[in-house]
């Protein structure tokens, strides 16, 4: 297994990039610890495949370099890289038997069949599927192939990092939950540097150690799971990650304190920075409903089973908030306070508070 380090990357599928707005991949200079569990996370077009594929080899970026083990690979083709890769849909030979597709891998590298037959033991054991050893690939249903293609993408101990691209795309939502968990049980087992690319939260928090969060071919935060909720660094950060999302709450500032429709807030801390259009963040679980704060009115409940997130209108605008306790009717006047250590302001998206230490 390898570090990776992602040094100075662009890329720009034009031939000759102007400005930012031509490059599918603005910058990105990232390293990720050998053994690591890892998650690229955005929305569809931000940029993920473009450098999974500069990753792999497919693609060679306009700048930078892909260093594994600072020997730069950034020229190698594919072949030559020694990684793993899981995609969308299972890539199983049908004509097999699981125990044969589970051993291709291995056996395509020489290694002899003692090891071979320990290794697929080992790793159908982890995957649940020994009872399933000697079934032609062709009588599986979609999850058991997918989890084969994992289970060839596990096989080796020798790559230097194994690639997931949406690896649950065609898993019965039911058993996404329990693939979700077994993977993240399987890179302790196996403890190889993986990466794993989805649009979907859920996946990237349960999995990665630390996640980088990309937007519009920019990374806009690397952080761990926690990270990423407690302290935003962007806007789209706090939007994106969270159920509901953080607010994004148009305001202004004054000296250390915002101001938001009329009524003053305290922030985490002095706000740095001039200029910019400012916004306020607060999640929703750091919105409380009480005796004194913001007047506003209930204007929807909806109880999600673990808890209530509630709609209200302060002013214009829209807050949503997080109730553990069952709230008053819809409709009924309500009183608002944010957590000053969770309110901060953004400029042009970017945290633009520091947090007192
Ligand atoms: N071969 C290509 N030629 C030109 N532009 C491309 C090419 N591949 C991707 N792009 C553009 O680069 C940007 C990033 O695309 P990319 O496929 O890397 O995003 P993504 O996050 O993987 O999205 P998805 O999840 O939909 O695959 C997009 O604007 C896309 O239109």
């Amino acid at each position: 297994m390898a570090q990776i380090r992602l040094s100075k990357l662009r890329h720009s599928y034009v031939p000759a990039p102007k400005g930012p707005e031509d490059y599918a991949l603005k910058e990105i200079d990232v390293t990720w610890r050998d053994g690591g569990a890892y998650a690229l996370l955005g929305p569809s077009g931000c940029g993920k495949s473009t450098l999974l594929n500069i990753i792999s080899g497919l693609l060679t970026p306009s700048e930078g370099q892909v260093l594994f083990d600072d020997r730069d690979v950034t020229g190698l083709p594919p072949d030559q890289r020694n990684i793993a890769q899981v995609f969308q849909f299972p890539v199983i030979y049908d004509t097999m038997t699981v125990r044969q597709n589970l051993a291709f891998p291995l056996k395509n590298r020489g290694v002899d069949a003692a090891t071979i037959e320990a290794r697929v033991g080992e790793i159908a054991e982890m995957l649940e599927v020994t009872d399933m050893l000697d079934t032609k690939a062709s009588n599986l249903g979609p999850d058991n192939k997918q989890k084969i293609s994992m289970g060839r993408g596990l096989v080796r101990d020798d790559v230097n990092v194994v690639m997931f691209d949406e690896p649950l795309t065609v898993i019965d939502p039911h058993l996404k939950w329990k693939l979700r968990s077994k993977l993240k049980e399987l890179h302790q087992k196996v403890r190889a540097t993986m990466i794993y690319v989805t649009h979907d939260q859920t996946e990237a928090l349960t999995f990665a150690d630390e996640v980088v969060v990309m937007q519009d071919g920019e990374v806009v935060q690397i952080g761990t799971p926690v990270e990423l909720f407690e302290r935003p660094q962007h806007t789209f950060v706090g939007h994106f990650i969270g159920s509901p999302g953080m607010n994004v709450l148009p305001c202004e500032l004054r000296g250390d304190h915002a101001v938001f429709e009329g009524h003053e807030v305290a922030l985490e801390g002095p706000a740095t920075g001039t200029g910019g259009t400012l916004k306020l963040g607060i999640r929703p679980e750091y919105v409380r409903l009480g005796e004194t704060g913001l007047p506003a009115q209930l204007v929807k409940v909806s109880d999600v089973g673990r808890h209530f997130v509630l709609d209200a209108m302060v002013g214009n605008t829209r807050v949503k908030a997080v109730s553990e306790t069952p709230p008053p009717p819809t409709g009924s006047p309500v009183n608002l306070s944010f957590r000053p250590e969770h309110t901060r302001v953004y400029r042009d998206g970017w945290i633009a508070t520091e947090a007192r230490p």
